[in-house]
């Protein structure tokens, strides 16, 4: 099972290296993508807090500088992570408003973002230049809806034209079941990862008595792809959730051996809000909280 962790949002937060060196971690969400286009050949913006240089390109919002990116990726790559770029997050100035536009967004993430090809080099930038990320993660925490779909099913007949290279989809929805922004995705467009915030949702977080794991699962069986994996999400400290919904290694292993047990087919493992969070959340012996987590997944 797989430890995940947004990377990107910290405050300030050390560069991905730093984060790919640790062995604890094994797929890294770089956040975020959160300014969508407005319009077909327009550009997204991104923002990856005190990272990259500050410059962008020329009368969009999207990152240019990002250079501890470009220079990173490869070490993750060494290390076996999978880097996943994400789009949306708390603050994205986010909206699908059309088909036409759902697949210009796809093509130009895929173009910019994923393997380099040549014949489109003077059409897309390449924020992280010759690098290429694993995959595509969608944390929608607003206006979400019918376009998810679109956009996903696009990205993935992108995927099919490198067979023999592995890329991922994943999503971040809310606990609270139908997720008002990633329902209609899940259930017509195919996810490899589905991280649940189970924080933040007082009805349903795992901190509460209505974790509602199993639920989750019946999803997962009745949406497009029922060999989706399911995560459990969780902050990484105190403070990066709302007050109340931070929970200690003690209390995530019992939730984890059982919710392991009882879906092993289902069990993708934990994801976490977020890699600084749990880099400044040491426990007595010493860990990291994301190292609690690993642990507690190979226990
Ligand atoms: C996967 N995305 C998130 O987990 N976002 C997130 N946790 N945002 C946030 C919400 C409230 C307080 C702090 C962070």
């Amino acid at each position: 099972t797989n430890l995940a962790v947004y990377w990107g949002q910290g405050a300030n937060q050390q560069r991905l290296s730093h984060f790919c060196q640790e062995t604890s971690l094994d797929i890294i969400n770089l956040a975020f993508i959160n300014v969508f286009p407005d319009a077909v050949s327009d550009y997204p913006g991104s923002n990856f807090g005190n990272q990259c240089d500050g410059t962008v390109y020329p009368g969009t919002e999207l990152l240019s500088g990002c250079h501890q990116i470009w220079e990173d990726i490869p070490v993750c790559k060494e290390m076996g992570k999978t880097v996943l770029l994400s789009i949306g997050g708390e603050t994205a100035y986010q909206q699908l408003t059309s088909d036409i536009q759902a697949i210009w967004f796809a093509d130009f993430l895929w173009y910019s973002f994923g393997p380099q090809n040549e014949n489109y080099t003077d059409v897309y930038p390449r924020p992280f230049q010759a690098n290429a990320v694993d995959g595509f993660d969608f944390d929608i925490e607003h206006d979400g809806g019918a376009g998810y779909a679109t956009m996903i099913n696009r990205l993935r007949s992108h995927f099919d034209e490198y067979p023999d290279q592995q890329f991922y989809i994943s999503g971040a929805p809310q606990c609270a079941i139908p997720d008002a922004q990633l329902s209609d995705a899940i259930s017509n467009a195919s996810f490899d990862f589905l991280w649940v915030q189970w924080y933040n949702t007082a009805s349903c977080s795992a901190s509460g008595d209505g974790f509602n794991y199993d639920d989750w699962v019946e999803v997962i069986r009745n949406s497009a792809n029922p060999e989706t994996k399911l995560f459990i999400g969780l902050p990484a400290s105190e403070d990066a959730a709302i007050a109340g919904f931070y929970l200690t290694p003690e209390e995530v292993s019992p939730l984890v051996e059982t919710y392991m047990a009882l879906y092993p087919k289902h069990f993708g493992g934990i994801m976490l809000w977020e890699a600084t969070a749990s880099e400044n959340n040491v426990s007595p012996d010493g860990l990291t909280y994301a190292e609690e987590m690993k642990e507690i997944l190979y226990s």
